[in-house]
């Protein structure tokens, strides 16, 4: 092996602020959740969204009423249903576009993914935020427009991210083997996941949420040490 040909990355806790994520993103959700899913009820993509909570939920009789609050509730419990999180990217959306919201990217990421993209490095991102959602947050983001960056994105729609079934998937959409990919994450879970599916595996500890010790994987404080080429070899 002569080294990772890419780096998937998850982005809150990340790339990105668990405080942007929480603090500001959220928020924005709930606060216009109810608005947009009455001024764009009938358009297919929110129609479909609702039916697929209901569905998800084993509630199939629920009112578009009942359901907005079911997705409330999940809201509020950090479910990373595809249904919420396909809802929570269009309503975020018009938001960055207002230009109240602006993607969170940590300086050191930004830094190091240019890099690492100027070096060959084919980067990708996986995470539970919508596609939709993972394009605005970067596209948007306080260290510029970074989607140029980016050969690729996926999200609950190939498979939670705590399964190696996704992991592995995403390996044969990027038609390499895997280990020449190297998994980023802050979600011992997550890493725990790509490892079985034969990834190599960095965690990141920002020091914002507590991971707990003796996980084994080669863990960095931020990217500014972080060089996929030291750890994929
Ligand atoms: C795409 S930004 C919003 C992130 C999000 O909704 C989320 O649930 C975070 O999940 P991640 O997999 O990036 O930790
Ligand atoms: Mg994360």
């Amino acid at each position: 092996m002569s080294g990772p040909v890419a780096v998937v990355t998850d982005i809150e806790g990340t790339t990105s602020s668990i405080a942007f994520v929480k603090d500001v993103l959220f928020p924005f959700a709930r606060k216009h959740l109810v608005e947009y899913v009455a001024t764009h009820g009938e358009e297919p993509t929110v129609r479909q969204c609702l039916s697929d909570a209901r569905t998800l939920a084993g509630e199939p009789s629920l009112d578009d009423v009942g359901t907005v609050a079911l997705l409330q509730r999940w809201l509020d419990e950090d479910r990373k249903a595809t249904p919420l999180k396909t809802l929570q990217g269009l309503i975020w959306a018009d938001g960055y576009a207002r230009g109240e919201i602006k993607g969170h990217v940590h300086a050191d990421a930004a830094r190091a993914l240019r890099a690492w993209h100027a070096r060959g490095l084919r980067l990708y991102v996986y995470s539970s935020g919508s596609v939709a959602a993972q394009k605005l947050i970067f596209g948007y983001s306080v260290e510029g427009d970074l989607t140029p960056l980016f050969s690729g994105y996926f999200d609950t729609t190939t498979g939670p991210k705590v399964e190696a079934a996704s992991y592995t998937k995403i390996a044969q959409a990027l038609e390499l083997p895997p280990g020449d990919i190297l998994f980023l994450s802050d979600n011992v879970a997550e890493l725990e996941a790509a490892r079985q599916a034969g990834l190599f595996t960095a965690c990141l500890d920002r020091g914002e949420v507590a991971i707990p010790p003796g996980h084994g994987h080669p863990t960095f404080h931020d990217f500014t040490t972080l060089d996929p080429f030291a750890l994929v070899s």
